[in-house]
């Protein structure tokens, strides 16, 4: 990523109430393309909730969110996921009783024969598209490692190769850009490896990241920029250096109980 880069991401002033609280209050956030830049604070800042306003799943009091210079907010999560903009969850949710391979072929967009007005004729079309969906499906198998645990329910896969089927998932659409809530969370120290080298590979080519993660060694090592919240507003922006040594932001985690 260059200093230069431009956002891809901005949020203007977001906030978001649950009756009179205010878990989002004005969030300004800015995310570079081609980085990778990590979210963290105190359990309960508002870290998953700004994420599901981003992403359409949690509607906005007031403000503005713009990708790739287009603004999204008031879509829905399918209209963000279009727009290239994917996100994992914190706990995955996957078709536990299918398969690996199922649920890639699942995640794929433009399904062939979802649209109810594909004439017979037009079988062709839709094989051709059913294997181009299975050849990606087993790229992106091959990618996360989970081509041995392809025909496994995965509702039967480890916490981490979960977590790693959550990555492969939004893979299938080839997003501009990944946010992943606690990629490391429940994960052990090997698959947590994997998962990091295939977030740098990622972003390597050109995937811009936005990650949710209590881990501070992992965030202070892969982040190109932090962002801290507390108390539902961002308290911090700027690189790991300056985070660690930020009075306001420790202060934010004496205060509060983290996962770590
Ligand atoms: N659906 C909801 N209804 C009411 N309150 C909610 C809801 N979702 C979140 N909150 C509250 O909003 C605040 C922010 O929660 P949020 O989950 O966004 O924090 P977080 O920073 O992601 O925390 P964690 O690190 O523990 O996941 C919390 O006080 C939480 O209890």
């Amino acid at each position: 990523m260059t200093a230069a880069a431009p956002d891809l991401l901005e949020t203007r002033d977001v906030s978001v109430s649950f009756g009179g609280f205010k878990a989002v209050d004005r969030v300004s956030l800015n995310v570079k393309e081609g980085s990778i830049t990590g979210l963290i604070g105190p359990n309960g800042a508002g870290k998953s909730t700004l994420f599901n306003a981003i992403v359409g799943e949690q509607a906005c009091d007031s403000g503005s969110i713009r990708f790739r210079g287009k603004e999204i907010g008031g879509l829905t999560p399918d209209g963000v996921y279009h727009h290239g903009l994917a996100r994992t969850f914190q706990i995955p949710k996957p078709f536990a009783a299918m398969s690996v391979f199922e649920n890639l072929m699942l995640a794929a967009p433009d399904q062939p024969g979802e649209h109810f007005w594909v004439p017979v004729v037009a079988r062709r079309r839709i094989d051709r598209r059913e294997s181009e969906i299975a050849e990606r499906a087993r790229e992106v198998l091959a990618f996360t490692t989970l081509e041995s645990v392809a025909e496994e329910a995965a509702g039967q896969l480890s916490g981490g190769q979960q977590k790693l089927l959550e990555l492969a998932r939004v893979l299938m659409s080839t997003p501009k850009m990944i946010m992943l809530d606690e990629p490391a969370a429940g994960v052990n120290p090997t698959l947590t490896r994997v998962l990091i080298e295939k977030i740098e590979q990622l972003n390597a080519d050109g995937c811009t990241f936005l990650v949710i993660e209590h881990d501070m060694d992992l965030v202070m090592r892969h982040c190109h920029t932090i962002v801290a919240m507390s108390n539902g507003r961002i308290i911090y922006e700027g690189d790991a250096a300056g985070a660690q040594s930020n009075e306001t932001l420790l202060n934010a985690y004496l205060g509060a109980t983290v996962d770590a």
